[in-house]
């Protein structure tokens, strides 16, 4: 059973620690457990004869630590400790003090220190709750100013276990080792610069525990290979047509940003949706026809300044007969009243860019509880600012739980690590992404691939949170992948759209 999509705060891990003590696991052997495969871990990183200096900190995190020192010092690495504790837990003290009857060198001041190839971090793990101050601060300083490769336990110290928060300073790790279930705060943005690369160790706690505190359905959860595949319109049915496999309709584009509309359209086609239709300004027809061959083109009235000026689609048709509408990328603010027109229709409905800044502006958000089908909304930071003011986004999962709530709506908020949250608090992360994102259109390409997968799962029993989650997922493993082979500068919105198929063929 993987464990990878697990979420747990401090006091939560608290709890599942005890649960599993009270159950008879004595803590010694627990640690020495979690010492034992983090020391074999770390012999595929580290090897043979390295010096390895070695952070001991007052808890348990430094007791970790010392199960660790004493085994690299048996395998022959070269180890120092630098303990300036005065005070240890009585595990703590005891491995301590076998470690200094087995002669392995210990430090108390950063002055007097050897030299060392790695760093292995057991200051505080999710037991710190306060600043880190004078000399363990300036230690801290110290070692991430050396430059040698760190390897935290657990968590880098200094961080906080639930935000990510910086208390006082913290370890810049190379490598973070998170232990048993993975710490809410190391999927905080805030914390990113301080993690390197993450792994979750695995140490058997029973699922049962795990359910027992974090309940059968977990408040947060992490977005992995498998929850994103599993939600996928794969395979298709053999008995099908085009208007079974979804009908999306896009209202994006202007003449001034006709970019995002053709972007916005190679998402959705990314996503195999059955049926596409675009709605643009009528000058942006032939030009989105060309691009797009496949898609139903609508030109629509515009305005003076190239935007569209009302959304008049085809005899027959209005905007329930779509199976959802994506709307925003490209739009402009030049004509607002689009927006209280389209939010009345009774299908899934994501707002994105443009339609999130006029629903900023004119305050449509109370009216989208009164929606008759899903509204999503996908802001980047500064989106989400403009449309709720009054939410402190220092924390960005409990800032979604909240914007969520309050408007009805499922909330993306876009980032390096991307979250959803339902209007009940519900919560996807993204844990993985690439900064080669960070360009124009690359959010467009990301609201017509979700279109277009909500098209096509409306009326299958899948939440639509975990839709809006596989497509953040499949966005950004895009990302990851046209960076590997093409380097963090080579991932422009258009190549993005290219590398949606290879992730699912890969
Ligand atoms: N959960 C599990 O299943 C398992 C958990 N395990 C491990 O245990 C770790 C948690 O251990 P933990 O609870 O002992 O806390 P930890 O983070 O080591 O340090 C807290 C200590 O630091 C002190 N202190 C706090 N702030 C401070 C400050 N600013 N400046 C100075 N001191 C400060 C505080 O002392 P205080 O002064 O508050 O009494 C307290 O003594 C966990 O991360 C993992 O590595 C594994 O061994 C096995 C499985
Ligand atoms: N530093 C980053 N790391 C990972 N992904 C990022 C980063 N910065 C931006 N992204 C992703 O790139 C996309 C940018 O979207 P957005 O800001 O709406 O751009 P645009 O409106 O120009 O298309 C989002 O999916 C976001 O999550
Ligand atoms: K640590």
């Amino acid at each position: 059973m993987t464990k990878e999509k697990f979420i747990v705060t401090a006091s939560q891990m608290r709890e599942i620690e005890a649960r599993i003590f009270t159950a008879g696991m004595p803590v010694a052997a627990l640690m020495e457990k979690v010492g034992g495969l983090i020391f074999q871990r770390l012999q595929a990183i580290i090897s043979p004869g390295k010096c390895v200096g070695i952070l001991v900190g007052p808890g348990h995190n430094g007791g970790d630590a010392l199960v660790v020192a004493r085994e690299l010092h048996f395998r022959g690495y070269q180890v120092w400790i630098y303990q300036p504790f005065s005070k240890l837990k009585e595990l703590t003290s005891q491995h301590f003090q076998y470690t200094q009857s087995l002669k392995i060198p210990c430090y108390q001041e950063i002055s007097q220190l050897p030299s060392y190839d790695f760093l292995i971090d057991g200051l505080f793990g999710f037991g710190l709750e306060r600043e880190i101050t004078d000399s363990i601060a300036a230690a801290v300083n110290y070692f991430n100013n050396k430059n040698q490769p760190i390897i935290s336990i657990d968590i880098p110290s200094g961080l906080h276990t639930d935000t990510g928060e910086v208390l006082g300073t913290a370890i810049q790790a190379t490598y973070t080792f998170c232990l048993g279930l993975w710490k809410q705060g190391l999927l905080q943005e805030q914390a990113l610069p301080y993690i390197g690369q993450a792994e979750l160790i695995d140490f058997d706690i029973p699922l049962a525990d795990i359910q027992a505190v974090i309940g059968d359905i977990p408040k947060i959860k992490r977005i992995t290979q498998t929850t994103a595949l599993s939600t996928l319109p794969l395979p298709r049915p053999l008995i099908t047509h085009k208007y079974k496999q979804g009908h999306l309709l896009l209202i994006c584009g202007s003449r001034r940003y006709a970019g995002g509309a053709i972007l916005t359209g190679l998402g959705a086609r990314a996503s195999g949706v059955g049926m596409l239709s675009i709605a643009v300004p009528e000058s942006l027809k032939m030009l989105l026809v060309s691009q797009l061959p496949e898609a139903l083109i609508i030109g629509c009235p515009e305005t003076e300044t190239g935007a569209i000026a009302s959304v008049q689609l085809p005899e027959n048709i209005d905007l329930n007969s779509f199976t959802a509408i994506a709307c925003g990328p490209g739009l402009t603010k030049d004509n607002i009243s689009i927006i209280p027109e389209i939010i009345q229709c009774e299908c899934p409905l994501i707002l994105d860019a443009d339609a999130l800044n006029i629903l900023a502006q004119i305050g449509t958000i109370p009216r989208l509880k009164q929606r008759k089908s899903a509204t999503v909304l996908t802001p980047h930071t500064g989106e989400f600012k403009r449309l709720f003011p009054n939410i402190d986004h220092t924390d960005r999962i409990k800032a979604i739980q909240t914007a969520a709530q309050e408007s009805g709506a499922i909330v993306l908020l876009k980032g390096a690590r991307t979250a959803i949250s339902n209007p009940q608090g519900n919560v996807w992360i993204n844990p993985e992404s690439t900064p080669a994102l960070a360009r124009g259109g690359s959010g467009d390409v990301l609201t017509g691939l979700l279109g277009g997968l909500l098209a096509q799962i409306m009326n299958k029993e899948i939440l639509i949170e975990d839709i809006v989650a596989t497509a953040a997922w499949w966005h950004s493993q895009a990302g990851i992948l046209a960076a590997q082979t093409r380097t963090e500068l080579g991932v422009d919105a258009f190549t993005l759209t290219q590398y949606l198929m290879p992730v699912l063929k890969k």
